[in-house]
Protein backbone atom coordinates (compact mmCIF):
# COMPACT_ATOMS: atom_id res chain seq x y z
CA UNK A 1 0.00 0.00 0.00
CA UNK A 2 2.69 2.74 0.87
CA UNK A 3 4.61 1.84 -2.15
CA UNK A 4 1.41 2.46 -4.19
CA UNK A 5 0.86 5.52 -2.59
CA UNK A 6 4.82 6.70 -3.61
CA UNK A 7 4.49 5.59 -6.67
CA UNK A 8 1.30 7.19 -7.72
CA UNK A 9 2.54 10.43 -5.87
CA UNK A 10 5.51 10.64 -7.51
CA UNK A 11 4.36 10.47 -11.23
CA UNK A 12 1.45 12.64 -10.40
CA UNK A 13 1.90 16.22 -11.92
CA UNK A 14 1.74 19.42 -9.74
CA UNK A 15 1.18 22.81 -9.54
CA UNK A 16 3.48 25.09 -9.05
CA UNK A 17 1.82 28.38 -7.35
CA UNK A 18 4.10 31.56 -7.38
CA UNK A 19 2.65 35.21 -6.68
CA UNK A 20 4.95 37.79 -8.40
CA UNK A 21 4.74 41.41 -7.79
CA UNK A 22 6.16 43.74 -10.20
CA UNK A 23 8.36 47.51 -8.53
CA UNK A 24 10.54 49.61 -9.75
CA UNK A 25 12.96 49.51 -7.41
CA UNK A 26 16.85 51.42 -7.39
CA UNK A 27 19.17 48.83 -8.13
CA UNK A 28 23.24 48.73 -9.15
CA UNK A 29 23.23 45.70 -10.99
CA UNK A 30 26.82 46.95 -12.47
CA UNK A 31 27.62 49.59 -9.65
CA UNK A 32 25.60 51.96 -11.18
CA UNK A 33 22.54 52.73 -9.62
CA UNK A 34 19.30 52.61 -11.74
CA UNK A 35 15.31 52.49 -11.61
CA UNK A 36 15.10 48.38 -12.50
CA UNK A 37 11.53 46.54 -12.76
CA UNK A 38 11.99 43.97 -10.28
CA UNK A 39 9.83 40.86 -9.51
CA UNK A 40 9.84 40.67 -5.52
CA UNK A 41 12.10 42.84 -5.32
CA UNK A 42 14.49 41.17 -7.57
CA UNK A 43 16.50 41.38 -11.20
CA UNK A 44 16.69 38.41 -12.49
CA UNK A 45 13.63 37.36 -10.80
CA UNK A 46 12.65 34.07 -9.17
CA UNK A 47 13.71 31.13 -11.48
CA UNK A 48 10.83 29.06 -11.85
CA UNK A 49 11.68 25.32 -11.09
CA UNK A 50 8.99 22.79 -12.25
CA UNK A 51 8.82 19.12 -13.56
CA UNK A 52 7.81 17.97 -16.94
CA UNK A 53 3.92 17.85 -16.96
CA UNK A 54 3.55 20.10 -14.26
CA UNK A 55 1.06 23.03 -14.47
CA UNK A 56 3.16 26.19 -13.38
CA UNK A 57 0.30 29.02 -12.51
CA UNK A 58 1.98 32.58 -11.44
CA UNK A 59 -0.40 35.16 -10.48
CA UNK A 60 1.53 38.33 -11.44
CA UNK A 61 0.05 41.75 -9.75
CA UNK A 62 1.44 45.18 -11.52
CA UNK A 63 2.89 47.32 -9.04
CA UNK A 64 3.97 50.00 -11.29
CA UNK A 65 2.17 52.99 -10.74
CA UNK A 66 1.69 54.30 -14.55
CA UNK A 67 3.23 51.22 -16.80
CA UNK A 68 0.88 48.34 -18.03
CA UNK A 69 2.98 45.23 -18.21
CA UNK A 70 2.72 41.51 -19.93
CA UNK A 71 4.90 38.51 -19.77
CA UNK A 72 6.17 35.98 -22.27
CA UNK A 73 6.92 32.47 -21.22
CA UNK A 74 9.95 31.81 -23.52
CA UNK A 75 9.94 28.64 -25.43
CA UNK A 76 7.06 26.99 -23.62
CA UNK A 77 4.15 26.20 -26.18
CA UNK A 78 1.30 26.54 -24.46
CA UNK A 79 -0.56 24.00 -26.02
CA UNK A 80 -4.50 24.25 -25.24
CA UNK A 81 -3.52 28.21 -23.28
CA UNK A 82 -2.65 30.22 -26.44
CA UNK A 83 -3.88 32.87 -23.95
CA UNK A 84 -1.07 32.40 -21.14
CA UNK A 85 1.42 33.36 -24.09
CA UNK A 86 1.99 36.93 -22.27
CA UNK A 87 2.56 38.86 -26.01
CA UNK A 88 0.68 41.91 -25.39
CA UNK A 89 -1.27 42.81 -28.24
CA UNK A 90 -0.98 39.32 -29.52
CA UNK A 91 -2.46 36.95 -27.13
CA UNK A 92 -3.63 39.56 -24.29
CA UNK A 93 -4.61 42.87 -23.37
CA UNK A 94 -1.66 44.40 -21.06
CA UNK A 95 -2.14 44.00 -17.38
CA UNK A 96 -2.99 47.94 -16.24
CA UNK A 97 -1.67 49.10 -13.06
CA UNK A 98 -2.70 47.56 -9.71
CA UNK A 99 -4.14 44.94 -11.52
CA UNK A 100 -3.30 41.19 -11.11
CA UNK A 101 -3.30 38.42 -13.94
CA UNK A 102 -3.11 35.11 -13.50
CA UNK A 103 -1.31 33.18 -16.10
CA UNK A 104 -1.60 29.52 -16.14
CA UNK A 105 0.71 26.62 -18.39
CA UNK A 106 1.70 23.34 -18.81
CA UNK A 107 5.61 22.82 -18.70
CA UNK A 108 5.19 19.87 -21.24
CA UNK A 109 9.09 19.24 -22.32
CA UNK A 110 12.11 19.67 -19.73
CA UNK A 111 14.99 22.25 -20.16
CA UNK A 112 16.06 25.43 -20.13
CA UNK A 113 13.86 28.29 -20.54
CA UNK A 114 13.39 31.67 -19.83
CA UNK A 115 10.72 34.49 -19.05
CA UNK A 116 10.51 38.39 -19.51
CA UNK A 117 8.45 40.96 -20.42
CA UNK A 118 6.46 41.51 -23.77
CA UNK A 119 5.24 45.22 -22.99
CA UNK A 120 7.19 47.84 -24.77
CA UNK A 121 10.99 47.86 -23.93
CA UNK A 122 10.55 46.44 -20.51
CA UNK A 123 12.57 43.62 -20.75
CA UNK A 124 15.69 45.95 -20.46
CA UNK A 125 14.44 47.58 -17.87
CA UNK A 126 15.17 44.31 -15.72
CA UNK A 127 11.78 42.07 -16.37
CA UNK A 128 13.37 38.78 -16.72
CA UNK A 129 14.06 35.31 -15.58
CA UNK A 130 14.81 31.34 -16.19
CA UNK A 131 12.36 28.16 -16.28
CA UNK A 132 13.92 25.16 -15.52
CA UNK A 133 12.23 21.75 -16.18
CA UNK A 134 13.35 18.75 -15.00
CA UNK A 135 12.45 15.37 -16.48
CA UNK A 136 9.93 13.18 -15.02
CA UNK A 137 10.72 11.25 -11.61
CA UNK A 138 13.18 8.14 -12.69
CA UNK A 139 13.96 9.85 -16.23
CA UNK A 140 17.46 10.55 -16.72
CA UNK A 141 19.53 13.07 -19.72
CA UNK A 142 21.85 11.46 -21.86
CA UNK A 143 24.47 12.81 -20.05
CA UNK A 144 26.18 12.74 -17.02
CA UNK A 145 26.71 15.75 -14.52
CA UNK A 146 27.64 16.01 -10.61
CA UNK A 147 26.22 19.58 -9.66
CA UNK A 148 23.60 21.44 -12.26
CA UNK A 149 23.97 25.60 -12.34
CA UNK A 150 22.27 28.21 -14.28
CA UNK A 151 23.67 31.51 -16.00
CA UNK A 152 21.54 33.99 -17.79
CA UNK A 153 23.42 36.27 -19.60
CA UNK A 154 21.99 40.44 -20.26
CA UNK A 155 23.54 43.25 -21.43
CA UNK A 156 22.60 46.40 -19.50
CA UNK A 157 22.18 50.24 -19.95
CA UNK A 158 21.81 53.45 -17.91
CA UNK A 159 18.97 55.08 -19.94
CA UNK A 160 16.12 53.93 -19.33
CA UNK A 161 13.47 52.01 -21.38
CA UNK A 162 11.44 55.01 -21.89
CA UNK A 163 14.67 56.80 -23.18
CA UNK A 164 15.50 54.11 -25.53
CA UNK A 165 11.98 53.82 -26.60
CA UNK A 166 11.61 57.50 -27.20
CA UNK A 167 15.07 57.75 -28.98
CA UNK A 168 13.85 54.94 -31.47
CA UNK A 169 10.46 56.49 -32.19
CA UNK A 170 11.61 60.23 -33.03
CA UNK A 171 12.80 62.13 -36.07
CA UNK A 172 15.88 62.51 -36.01
CA UNK A 173 16.06 58.69 -34.63
CA UNK A 174 18.18 57.82 -31.98
CA UNK A 175 20.25 54.06 -31.53
CA UNK A 176 20.21 52.81 -27.98
CA UNK A 177 24.04 52.27 -28.70
CA UNK A 178 25.71 49.52 -27.53
CA UNK A 179 24.97 48.10 -23.77
CA UNK A 180 27.08 50.01 -20.93
CA UNK A 181 27.91 46.61 -19.30
CA UNK A 182 27.52 42.72 -19.53
CA UNK A 183 25.43 40.88 -16.73
CA UNK A 184 25.72 37.50 -15.53
CA UNK A 185 22.88 36.55 -13.14
CA UNK A 186 22.48 40.22 -12.98
CA UNK A 187 25.83 41.04 -11.79
CA UNK A 188 28.16 43.06 -14.04
CA UNK A 189 31.31 45.94 -13.59
CA UNK A 190 30.55 49.64 -14.71
CA UNK A 191 33.87 51.66 -14.19
CA UNK A 192 32.81 54.37 -11.90
CA UNK A 193 35.27 56.41 -12.72
CA UNK A 194 33.49 56.63 -16.64
CA UNK A 195 30.07 58.06 -15.40
CA UNK A 196 28.83 61.24 -16.89
CA UNK A 197 26.23 63.52 -15.91
CA UNK A 198 25.91 62.33 -12.20
CA UNK A 199 24.42 59.41 -10.65
CA UNK A 200 25.45 56.87 -7.74
CA UNK A 201 27.95 54.82 -9.08
CA UNK A 202 29.73 52.69 -5.74
CA UNK A 203 32.24 49.94 -7.07
CA UNK A 204 31.75 48.21 -3.44
CA UNK A 205 27.91 47.87 -3.57
CA UNK A 206 28.00 44.17 -3.14
CA UNK A 207 24.88 44.25 -5.94
CA UNK A 208 27.83 44.26 -8.80
CA UNK A 209 30.10 42.05 -6.75
CA UNK A 210 31.50 39.23 -9.79
CA UNK A 211 29.34 35.92 -9.48
CA UNK A 212 31.04 33.04 -8.87
CA UNK A 213 30.54 29.21 -9.90
CA UNK A 214 32.32 27.47 -7.37
CA UNK A 215 33.77 24.05 -8.62
CA UNK A 216 35.88 20.75 -7.16
CA UNK A 217 38.36 19.77 -8.54
CA UNK A 218 37.35 16.35 -11.01
CA UNK A 219 33.67 17.58 -10.83
CA UNK A 220 31.60 18.16 -13.95
CA UNK A 221 29.56 20.73 -13.86
CA UNK A 222 25.87 21.31 -16.51
CA UNK A 223 25.99 24.81 -16.82
CA UNK A 224 23.01 25.84 -18.19
CA UNK A 225 23.53 29.28 -19.93
CA UNK A 226 20.51 31.57 -21.11
CA UNK A 227 20.96 34.40 -22.91
CA UNK A 228 18.42 37.74 -22.48
CA UNK A 229 20.11 40.40 -24.06
CA UNK A 230 18.34 43.43 -25.42
CA UNK A 231 20.74 43.60 -28.58
CA UNK A 232 23.75 41.98 -28.09
CA UNK A 233 24.95 38.64 -29.28
CA UNK A 234 27.84 37.43 -27.04
CA UNK A 235 30.61 34.48 -26.99
CA UNK A 236 30.83 32.67 -23.58
CA UNK A 237 33.79 30.98 -22.10
CA UNK A 238 35.50 29.84 -19.48
CA UNK A 239 39.04 30.57 -19.90
CA UNK A 240 41.26 27.28 -20.55
CA UNK A 241 37.89 24.68 -20.41
CA UNK A 242 36.45 23.10 -23.17
CA UNK A 243 33.06 22.73 -22.75
CA UNK A 244 30.62 19.85 -24.30
CA UNK A 245 27.11 21.10 -25.82
CA UNK A 246 24.23 18.94 -24.37
CA UNK A 247 21.18 21.06 -24.59
CA UNK A 248 19.43 23.86 -26.62
CA UNK A 249 16.31 25.51 -26.55
CA UNK A 250 15.30 22.05 -24.31
CA UNK A 251 16.17 19.86 -27.29
CA UNK A 252 19.24 17.23 -26.38
CA UNK A 253 22.36 18.11 -28.49
CA UNK A 254 24.52 15.55 -30.25
CA UNK A 255 27.46 16.30 -27.98
CA UNK A 256 30.05 18.21 -29.47
CA UNK A 257 33.14 20.55 -28.14
CA UNK A 258 33.61 23.99 -27.86
CA UNK A 259 36.34 26.54 -26.80
CA UNK A 260 33.53 29.48 -26.60
CA UNK A 261 30.31 28.84 -27.31
CA UNK A 262 28.12 31.94 -29.33
CA UNK A 263 24.68 32.59 -27.68
CA UNK A 264 22.12 34.99 -29.20
CA UNK A 265 18.94 36.75 -27.31
CA UNK A 266 16.74 34.32 -26.84
CA UNK A 267 18.66 30.81 -26.75
CA UNK A 268 19.61 28.84 -24.33
CA UNK A 269 22.20 26.25 -24.10
CA UNK A 270 23.52 23.52 -21.60
CA UNK A 271 27.23 22.73 -21.86
CA UNK A 272 29.41 20.16 -19.45
CA UNK A 273 32.42 21.44 -18.26
CA UNK A 274 35.03 19.57 -16.20
CA UNK A 275 37.12 21.03 -13.42
CA UNK A 276 40.17 19.14 -14.86
CA UNK A 277 42.23 22.12 -14.66
CA UNK A 278 45.60 23.65 -12.32
CA UNK A 279 43.18 23.38 -8.77
CA UNK A 280 45.49 26.03 -7.10
CA UNK A 281 44.00 28.72 -8.96
CA UNK A 282 40.72 30.71 -10.22
CA UNK A 283 39.72 31.02 -13.80
CA UNK A 284 37.50 33.89 -15.66
CA UNK A 285 34.16 33.16 -17.31
CA UNK A 286 34.20 35.48 -19.71
CA UNK A 287 31.34 36.72 -21.97
CA UNK A 288 32.17 39.09 -24.93
CA UNK A 289 29.69 40.84 -27.36
CA UNK A 290 30.09 39.71 -30.80
CA UNK A 291 28.47 40.60 -34.50
CA UNK A 292 28.50 44.32 -33.11
CA UNK A 293 31.63 46.16 -33.15
CA UNK A 294 32.33 45.79 -29.36
CA UNK A 295 32.06 48.80 -27.08
CA UNK A 296 31.10 47.32 -23.99
CA UNK A 297 33.85 45.30 -21.13
CA UNK A 298 33.95 42.27 -20.96
CA UNK A 299 30.96 40.97 -18.68
CA UNK A 300 32.85 38.21 -16.28
CA UNK A 301 32.40 35.45 -13.38
CA UNK A 302 34.92 33.88 -11.30
CA UNK A 303 35.45 30.06 -12.19
CA UNK A 304 36.76 29.24 -8.30
CA UNK A 305 38.31 26.29 -7.89
CA UNK A 306 37.67 25.28 -4.12
CA UNK A 307 38.98 25.38 -1.76
CA UNK A 308 40.52 28.53 -3.28
CA UNK A 309 38.88 31.96 -2.30
CA UNK A 310 36.35 33.04 -4.24
CA UNK A 311 37.37 36.49 -4.63
CA UNK A 312 40.59 35.33 -5.40
CA UNK A 313 41.05 36.70 -9.03
CA UNK A 314 42.81 34.70 -11.24
CA UNK A 315 45.91 35.60 -12.49
CA UNK A 316 45.51 36.30 -15.72
CA UNK A 317 43.96 38.95 -18.54
CA UNK A 318 40.00 38.45 -19.32
CA UNK A 319 39.74 36.71 -22.70
CA UNK A 320 38.75 39.02 -25.23
CA UNK A 321 36.96 36.16 -27.14
CA UNK A 322 36.74 35.56 -30.88
CA UNK A 323 37.27 38.19 -33.27
CA UNK A 324 33.32 40.59 -32.72
CA UNK A 325 33.00 40.19 -37.08
CA UNK A 326 34.31 36.26 -37.58
CA UNK A 327 31.05 35.29 -39.22
CA UNK A 328 32.34 32.05 -40.07
CA UNK A 329 33.03 30.86 -36.78
CA UNK A 330 29.45 31.80 -35.95
CA UNK A 331 27.79 30.30 -39.22
CA UNK A 332 30.25 26.73 -37.78
CA UNK A 333 28.51 26.71 -34.82
CA UNK A 334 24.89 27.08 -36.37
CA UNK A 335 25.51 23.90 -38.18
CA UNK A 336 27.60 22.19 -35.63
CA UNK A 337 24.51 21.64 -33.67
CA UNK A 338 22.06 18.59 -34.05
CA UNK A 339 19.32 16.75 -32.56
CA UNK A 340 20.57 13.74 -30.25
CA UNK A 341 19.97 10.24 -31.73
CA UNK A 342 18.18 9.22 -29.07
CA UNK A 343 16.03 12.78 -29.21
CA UNK A 344 15.75 12.87 -32.91
CA UNK A 345 12.58 13.63 -34.13
CA UNK A 346 13.23 14.46 -38.00
CA UNK A 347 10.85 16.58 -39.79
CA UNK A 348 8.66 16.04 -42.67
CA UNK A 349 10.35 15.59 -45.97
CA UNK A 350 8.50 18.03 -47.44
CA UNK A 351 6.82 21.43 -46.77
CA UNK A 352 3.21 23.26 -47.86
CA UNK A 353 4.04 26.32 -47.69
CA UNK A 354 7.09 28.74 -48.46
CA UNK A 355 7.32 31.84 -47.12
CA UNK A 356 10.55 33.58 -48.12
CA UNK A 357 11.14 37.02 -45.31
CA UNK A 358 13.46 39.22 -46.45
CA UNK A 359 14.95 41.54 -43.36
CA UNK A 360 15.71 45.26 -44.23
CA UNK A 361 15.87 48.25 -42.36
CA UNK A 362 14.21 51.31 -44.09
CA UNK A 363 13.10 55.16 -43.58
CA UNK A 364 9.00 55.25 -43.61
CA UNK A 365 7.82 58.80 -43.40
CA UNK A 366 11.30 59.91 -41.82
CA UNK A 367 10.94 57.22 -39.16
CA UNK A 368 13.98 54.41 -39.01
CA UNK A 369 11.84 51.19 -39.13
CA UNK A 370 12.63 47.33 -39.82
CA UNK A 371 10.63 45.85 -42.06
CA UNK A 372 9.92 41.94 -43.29
CA UNK A 373 9.08 42.04 -47.06
CA UNK A 374 8.67 45.95 -47.36
CA UNK A 375 6.21 45.35 -44.23
CA UNK A 376 6.86 47.27 -40.63
CA UNK A 377 4.91 45.47 -38.33
CA UNK A 378 2.71 47.48 -35.86
CA UNK A 379 0.97 46.12 -33.02
CA UNK A 380 -2.88 46.34 -33.51
CA UNK A 381 -5.05 47.88 -30.39
CA UNK A 382 -7.45 44.39 -30.23
CA UNK A 383 -5.00 41.52 -29.37
CA UNK A 384 -4.90 38.90 -32.96
CA UNK A 385 -6.21 36.24 -30.57
CA UNK A 386 -9.52 38.05 -29.69
CA UNK A 387 -10.04 39.69 -32.76
CA UNK A 388 -9.46 36.66 -34.74
CA UNK A 389 -11.49 34.27 -32.24
CA UNK A 390 -14.33 36.46 -32.03
CA UNK A 391 -14.44 37.50 -35.73
CA UNK A 392 -13.48 41.09 -35.20
CA UNK A 393 -12.69 42.08 -38.60
CA UNK A 394 -12.33 46.01 -38.64
CA UNK A 395 -9.61 45.60 -35.99
CA UNK A 396 -6.63 44.83 -38.18
CA UNK A 397 -5.91 44.83 -41.72
CA UNK A 398 -7.33 41.96 -43.18
CA UNK A 399 -5.04 41.50 -46.83
CA UNK A 400 -2.68 38.52 -46.23
CA UNK A 401 1.08 39.79 -45.24
CA UNK A 402 3.38 39.18 -48.38
CA UNK A 403 4.61 35.33 -48.53
CA UNK A 404 7.43 36.26 -50.88
CA UNK A 405 9.72 39.38 -52.09
CA UNK A 406 11.28 40.37 -55.27
CA UNK A 407 13.92 37.83 -54.94
CA UNK A 408 15.31 37.43 -58.33
CA UNK A 409 16.14 41.26 -58.77
CA UNK A 410 16.64 42.44 -54.77
CA UNK A 411 20.56 42.94 -54.56
CA UNK A 412 20.83 42.47 -50.54
CA UNK A 413 24.17 43.51 -50.25
CA UNK A 414 22.69 46.65 -51.69
CA UNK A 415 22.33 50.34 -48.79
CA UNK A 416 18.32 49.82 -48.42
CA UNK A 417 18.08 54.06 -48.14
CA UNK A 418 16.51 54.08 -51.53
CA UNK A 419 13.36 51.55 -50.85
CA UNK A 420 10.44 52.06 -49.72
CA UNK A 421 8.43 50.47 -47.06
CA UNK A 422 4.86 50.31 -45.32
CA UNK A 423 3.32 50.01 -42.01
CA UNK A 424 1.03 46.49 -41.92
CA UNK A 425 -0.45 44.74 -39.27
CA UNK A 426 -1.45 42.41 -41.53
CA UNK A 427 -0.44 38.44 -40.39
CA UNK A 428 0.11 35.30 -42.01
CA UNK A 429 -3.15 32.19 -41.66
CA UNK A 430 -1.27 28.97 -41.43
CA UNK A 431 -3.51 25.99 -42.72
CA UNK A 432 -3.87 24.17 -39.59
CA UNK A 433 -1.72 20.86 -39.63
CA UNK A 434 0.22 22.06 -42.58
CA UNK A 435 4.15 22.28 -42.80
CA UNK A 436 5.13 25.56 -43.21
CA UNK A 437 8.91 26.69 -44.42
CA UNK A 438 9.92 30.15 -43.78
CA UNK A 439 13.28 31.38 -45.27
CA UNK A 440 15.02 34.16 -43.34
CA UNK A 441 17.07 36.03 -45.67
CA UNK A 442 19.27 39.19 -44.74
CA UNK A 443 20.82 42.01 -46.82
CA UNK A 444 22.22 45.04 -45.92
CA UNK A 445 21.11 47.74 -43.47
CA UNK A 446 20.69 51.44 -44.28
CA UNK A 447 24.42 51.91 -43.66
CA UNK A 448 26.77 50.49 -46.49
CA UNK A 449 28.74 47.48 -46.57
CA UNK A 450 26.58 46.45 -43.03
CA UNK A 451 24.50 43.92 -42.68
CA UNK A 452 23.61 42.68 -38.97
CA UNK A 453 22.77 39.28 -36.48
CA UNK A 454 19.31 38.87 -35.82
CA UNK A 455 18.02 35.90 -33.39
CA UNK A 456 14.42 35.23 -34.19
CA UNK A 457 12.31 33.68 -32.08
CA UNK A 458 8.93 31.80 -33.07
CA UNK A 459 6.31 31.65 -29.88
CA UNK A 460 3.92 28.60 -29.76
CA UNK A 461 6.13 26.20 -31.11
CA UNK A 462 9.34 24.39 -31.54
CA UNK A 463 10.87 24.66 -35.37
CA UNK A 464 13.33 22.24 -37.56
CA UNK A 465 16.42 24.28 -38.39
CA UNK A 466 16.69 22.87 -41.61
CA UNK A 467 19.12 25.30 -43.66
CA UNK A 468 21.96 28.10 -43.33
CA UNK A 469 23.33 29.66 -45.96
CA UNK A 470 26.20 32.28 -46.72
CA UNK A 471 24.21 35.14 -49.76
CA UNK A 472 20.89 35.07 -51.17
CA UNK A 473 18.23 32.10 -51.05
CA UNK A 474 18.01 30.13 -54.27
CA UNK A 475 14.81 28.39 -53.75
CA UNK A 476 15.93 25.95 -56.71
CA UNK A 477 18.97 25.20 -55.34
CA UNK A 478 19.25 25.50 -51.56
CA UNK A 479 16.62 23.01 -50.54
CA UNK A 480 18.70 20.11 -51.84
CA UNK A 481 21.17 21.02 -49.22
CA UNK A 482 18.67 21.08 -46.43
CA UNK A 483 19.68 18.96 -43.36
CA UNK A 484 16.00 17.11 -42.94
CA UNK A 485 17.87 13.68 -40.88
CA UNK A 486 18.76 15.04 -37.67
CA UNK A 487 18.34 19.10 -37.49
CA UNK A 488 17.97 20.42 -33.92
CA UNK A 489 14.56 21.72 -33.08
CA UNK A 490 14.66 25.40 -31.07
CA UNK A 491 12.19 28.19 -30.70
CA UNK A 492 15.57 30.64 -31.39
CA UNK A 493 17.81 31.06 -34.28
CA UNK A 494 19.90 33.46 -36.03
CA UNK A 495 20.56 34.70 -39.26
CA UNK A 496 24.02 36.27 -40.06
CA UNK A 497 24.82 38.84 -41.98
CA UNK A 498 24.01 38.42 -45.73
CA UNK A 499 22.83 35.31 -45.02
CA UNK A 500 20.15 33.16 -44.74
CA UNK A 501 18.41 30.35 -42.27
CA UNK A 502 15.56 27.93 -42.98
CA UNK A 503 13.77 26.97 -40.35
CA UNK A 504 10.08 23.99 -40.63
CA UNK A 505 7.20 23.66 -38.39
CA UNK A 506 3.99 22.51 -38.26
CA UNK A 507 1.24 24.44 -37.73
CA UNK A 508 -0.61 22.38 -35.06
CA UNK A 509 -0.73 24.84 -32.15
CA UNK A 510 -3.98 26.59 -32.79
CA UNK A 511 -3.77 30.07 -31.69
CA UNK A 512 -1.66 33.58 -32.91
CA UNK A 513 2.34 33.73 -32.80
CA UNK A 514 4.63 36.13 -32.93
CA UNK A 515 7.67 35.54 -34.66
CA UNK A 516 9.88 38.51 -34.49
CA UNK A 517 13.54 39.19 -34.02
CA UNK A 518 14.59 38.93 -30.16
CA UNK A 519 16.58 42.19 -30.43
CA UNK A 520 14.45 43.85 -28.21
CA UNK A 521 14.87 47.20 -30.20
CA UNK A 522 13.96 45.71 -33.09
CA UNK A 523 11.04 44.42 -32.49
CA UNK A 524 9.65 47.58 -31.71
CA UNK A 525 11.09 49.22 -34.86
CA UNK A 526 8.92 46.60 -36.69
CA UNK A 527 10.76 43.36 -37.56
CA UNK A 528 8.24 41.03 -36.51
CA UNK A 529 5.30 38.71 -38.18
CA UNK A 530 2.55 36.72 -36.52
CA UNK A 531 1.21 33.54 -37.47
CA UNK A 532 -2.40 32.06 -36.91
CA UNK A 533 -3.53 28.52 -37.46
CA UNK A 534 -6.35 26.70 -35.87
CA UNK A 535 -7.88 29.16 -34.40
CA UNK A 536 -11.47 28.00 -34.47
CA UNK A 537 -9.95 25.05 -32.10
CA UNK A 538 -9.42 27.46 -29.59
CA UNK A 539 -11.49 27.12 -26.13
CA UNK A 540 -13.10 29.61 -25.03
CA UNK A 541 -11.12 32.81 -24.52
CA UNK A 542 -10.44 33.83 -20.83
CA UNK A 543 -12.41 37.04 -19.51
CA UNK A 544 -9.16 38.40 -18.58
CA UNK A 545 -7.01 38.69 -21.24
CA UNK A 546 -9.75 41.43 -23.09
CA UNK A 547 -10.60 45.50 -22.23
CA UNK A 548 -8.61 46.79 -24.94
CA UNK A 549 -9.57 47.94 -28.47
CA UNK A 550 -12.38 46.18 -29.67
CA UNK A 551 -12.06 43.71 -26.84
O1 LIG B 1 18.35 49.27 -35.74
C1 LIG B 1 19.47 49.76 -35.69
O2 LIG B 1 19.75 51.07 -35.89
C2 LIG B 1 21.16 51.23 -35.71
C3 LIG B 1 21.78 51.84 -36.92
O3 LIG B 1 21.60 51.02 -38.04
C4 LIG B 1 21.22 53.20 -37.25
O4 LIG B 1 21.60 54.11 -36.25
C5 LIG B 1 21.66 49.90 -35.48
O5 LIG B 1 22.92 49.60 -35.32
C6 LIG B 1 20.64 49.05 -35.46
O6 LIG B 1 20.73 47.73 -35.24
Amino acid sequence: MLLLIFFSSSIEAKTRYHKWEITYQLKSPDCFQKLAITINGSTPGPTIDAQQGDTVVVAVKNGLFTENIAIHWHGIRQLGTPWSDGTEGVTQCPIIPGETFIYSFVVDRPGTYIYHAHYGMQRSAGLYGLIRVALPQGEVEPFKYDSDQSLILNDWWHKSAFEQSVGLSSIPFAWVNEPDSILINGRGRFNCSLVQGGGTCNSTNPDCAPYVITAVPGRTYRLRIASITSLSAFNFQIEGHNMTVVEADGHFVKPFVVESLYIYSGETYSVLVKADQDPSRNYWAAVNVVSRQPKTPTGFAIFNYYPNHPKKNPPTVLPIGPHWNDTTGRLNQDMSVKAHPNYNHPPPKTADRLILLLNTQNKIGGHTRWAVNQVSFTLPHTPYLIALKDRLRNVFNQKPAPDTYDYKTYDIYQNTSNQNATYSNSIYRLKFNSTVDVVLQNANTMTSNNSETHPWHLHGHDFWVVGHGVGKFDPEKDPNGYNLVDPIEKNTVAVQPYGWTTIRFRADNPGAWAFHCHIESHFFMGMGVVFEEGVDKVGKLPKNIKGCGAS
